[in-house]
């Protein structure tokens, strides 16, 4: 058995398999159609994969891309049979996913060299910026690592208080102030209270309010700032959380997003409820940004540590 293999526990397996199965089913029943009644790739074939992969939450521009390679292929192998689609697919989407140098982790895991370790996590209302920040506490805990939490979306009392849930469900601190007041202010203290207690990770959650981008980009830069007073190099990571379910909304956060701030990793949420799982592949390729946590559903463990073998063996699977 491959190291791989060994790793990629049962577990994880089957809730990966669960929280893709609408995004699968919809992805199979379509491309069965796409390719009905014909035995080679052809044209039409072709078109009809076209929207199949843009129906799919791919996006345009990863589509035409993929299907560009498609008919490299074609034109070079003379006959290609629909048989064969699937396997193609298959390695096009492992290759682009591999083109973004992301996915060969398979557990959580913060850097050795920085302590504390500080995540930034951004994103907009509703998309389960809460919960993942709630999910990867609990993870980093279950190491053995201590965790701070940072309740600086101050613009919401209903933000603070949910994040107070998540910090006595899995039983990590937080550093909160009253509604209202300065988010910089909440990261400088998160951080100087986690210096104190020596804790590993520091997890900052921050208001993304999307409407005003300059206001956004001005708020984000100035948590940055102030947090370098305590820790020179935070934050080390800025993770977007995106809510798969919302397919091409997703893509317009993320441009947004990564206009106001350096994003430097993503987690896509809510890939159980939707058929739109492609949206990791589009996202992941269109960014550049490693696709580091994927949500497969509500529960504290179903949050993943993004692995493309793990996602693409899951898809493909049938
Ligand atoms: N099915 C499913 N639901 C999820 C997932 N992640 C989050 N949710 C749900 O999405 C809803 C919104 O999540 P929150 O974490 O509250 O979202 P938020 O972005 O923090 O939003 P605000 O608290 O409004 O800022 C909650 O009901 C979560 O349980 C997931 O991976 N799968």
């Amino acid at each position: 058995m491959s190291f791989f293999k060994k790793i990629f526990s049962k577990e994880k397996k089957e809730t990966l398999d669960k929280g893709l199965e609408k995004s699968k089913s919809s992805f199979f029943t379509k491309l069965s159609k796409a390719v009905a009644g014909k035995a080679k790739v052809d044209d039409d074939v072709l078109d009809n994969l076209e929207e199949v992969l843009v129906s799919s939450d791919v996006g345009v521009d990863t589509t035409l891309k993929i299907i560009d390679r498609i008919e490299e292929r074609v034109a070079r192998d003379k006959y290609l049979g629909t048989e064969e689609l699937n396997q193609i697919l298959r390695d096009e989407i492992a290759g682009l996913l591999s083109e973004t140098n992301v996915g060969e982790e398979t557990e959580f895991t913060v850097p050795a060299d920085k302590k504390p370790y500080v995540l930034m996590v951004v994103g907009v209302n509703g998309v389960g910026k809460t919960t993942t920040i709630g999910k990867l506490a609990s993870q980093f805990k279950k190491q053995g690592l201590k965790v701070v939490l940072g309740a600086a979306d101050t613009f919401r009392a209903a933000a603070i208080d949910q994040l107070q849930v998540w910090a006595d469900r899995t039983g990590v601190p937080i550093v909160r102030q009253e509604m209202g007041s300065d988010p910089a202010s909440v990261a400088f203290d998160t951080l100087t209270s986690a210096v104190t207690q020596e804790a590993d990770v520091v997890i900052i959650d921050t208001a993304g309010r999307l409407h005003n981008k300059v206001n956004l980009m001005n708020e984000l830069t100035k948590i940055k700032r102030v947090m370098q007073k305590v820790v020179a190099d935070a934050p080390h990571d800025v993770l977007l959380v995106l809510d798969g379910s919302t397919g091409q909304n997703a893509f317009e956060q993320a441009k947004q997003f990564t206009k106001a701030t350096e994003v430097t990793s993503l987690a896509v949420t809510k890939l159980d409820g939707t058929a739109k799982g492609g949206v990791v592949i589009g996202i992941s390729d269109q960014f550049q940004i490693p696709v580091k946590y994927i949500g497969v559903g509500e529960g504290i463990d179903d949050l993943q540590v993004f692995n493309k073998h793990e996602f693409v063996d899951s898809f493909f699977n049938q």
